[in-house]
């Protein structure tokens, strides 16, 4: 699909961010406050293989996963007024960067390690990275991951918001930034 010529009111919206950070769940919440579709690419590899993440990681590789994660990433960043939550490995490919960064408005959200270790008890059973993983080898994974990250538009540090305040933050810097680059009246 060729997209050029959308404006940046029109662009879909990238959330991309370590595991747990809250893409998915502050993406979705920032859909319902700027009125857009909300796609979260986990939940669409999900239902294309009709299965759970950590089954396609068993039954598949993670090779067929991140392949997966390529298609639905080209397809759905290519359309306008999405706000699109990836998984935490996805900027890994730089073939997602260049979609992304090049059609969409590209989110970081990011929190501090020692925020990020007090969640990971909600974390591990349904992610294969971190399953059976000790605390050190996670945070080297962290750590290397921030790398991938650091391409993006803009960067948001949600350690101490809850999920509502941090799309609060996310949909007010937006707002702002299209009011800043809206077509001035002659
Ligand atoms: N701002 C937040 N504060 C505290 N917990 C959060 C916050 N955002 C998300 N969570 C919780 O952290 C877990 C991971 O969130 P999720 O949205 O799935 O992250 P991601 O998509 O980045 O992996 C969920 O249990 C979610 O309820
Ligand atoms: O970082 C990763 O490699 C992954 C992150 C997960 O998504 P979340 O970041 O939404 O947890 C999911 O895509 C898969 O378990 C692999
Ligand atoms: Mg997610």
């Amino acid at each position: 699909m060729r997209n050029f010529g959308l404006s940046i009111r029109e662009k879909s919206i990238v959330c991309i961010g370590f595991m747990g950070v809250g893409k998915t769940t502050v993406g979705k919440l920032l859909a319902l406050k700027l009125y857009r579709n909300f796609v979260d690419i986990d939940a669409e590899i999900e239902k294309e293989f009709a299965m759970a993440i950590p089954q396609i990681f068993e039954l598949y590789g993670e090779q067929v996963f991140r392949a997966k994660e390529k298609e639905l990433i080209e397809r759905y960043s290519q359309q306008p007024l999405n706000i699109i939550s990836v998984g935490g490995g996805a900027f890994l490919q730089k073939e997602i960067q260049d979609l992304c960064m090049t059609n969409c408005i590209v989110l970081f959200l990011d929190i501090s390690w020692e925020s990020w270790k007090d969640r990971i008890h909600i974390l591990t059973d349904n992610r294969p990275l971190l399953k059976g993983r000790s605390l050190e080898d996670i945070k080297s994974l962290f750590l290397e991951r921030q790398n991938s990250y650091s391409l993006n538009h803009s960067k948001f540090q949600i350690d101490n918001f809850k999920a509502e305040e941090a799309a609060d933050y996310l949909a007010d810097a937006l707002k702002l930034s299209w009011e800043i680059h809206a077509p001035q009246p002659k």
